[in-house]
């Protein structure tokens, strides 16, 4: 049996994070979270490049042009979707998801997943966390993952 696993090495990685400034209280943790867990693995901060997008229904777009440049191991989507009074918050959750998952296929570079979508604020920020349970933190490692993963494929 042979094994393949990405290790959590970040050094040498280039990495794009694009998040969204909607709900900016709580992508900024997010931001945080991944940043500080990209460059605790090893990552160097002139090797990460940070792009900021309106609401979560940008990400997609920008998240596939970082990827389709080449310039990047791995790219994170950071996003904060919370049920708010207008239903269209779930027509946004699900187009950032749909198009997330469709620009990292089309472009073969692992994109992860760090949108939240919950439905008080309060759940947001319980997983925007410092310490655990920061889901940028969470969308980090499994970039470096990814990114290793396919690199020793
Ligand atoms: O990132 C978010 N964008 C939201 N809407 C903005 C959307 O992402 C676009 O920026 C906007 O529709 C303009 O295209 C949200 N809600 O409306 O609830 C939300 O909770 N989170």
């Amino acid at each position: 049996v042979t094994e393949l696993e990405g290790e959590l090495d970040a050094s040498g990685l280039t990495v794009g994070i694009v998040v969204s400034r909607f709900n900016d209280l709580i992508t900024g943790k997010l931001l945080d979270g991944a940043l500080d867990t990209l460059t605790r693995h090893g990552a160097s901060e002139d090797d990460i490049d940070v792009a900021r997008v309106p609401g979560s229904f940008e990400i997609p777009l920008m998240a596939k042009r970082m990827a389709e440049s080449g310039d990047y191991d791995a790219v994170i989507a950071l996003g904060a979707v919370i049920r708010g009074e207008t239903p269209h918050f779930e027509y946004v959750s699900n187009e950032a998801t749909k198009g997330v998952a469709k620009a990292t296929l089309d472009t073969d570079v692992p994109i992860s997943f760090g949108v939240l979508t919950t439905d008080t604020t309060e759940q947001a920020i319980n997983r925007a966390g410092v310490k655990q349970g920061n889901k940028g933190s969470e969308a980090a490692e499994s970039a470096i993952e990814m990114a290793n993963l396919l690199d020793e494929f």
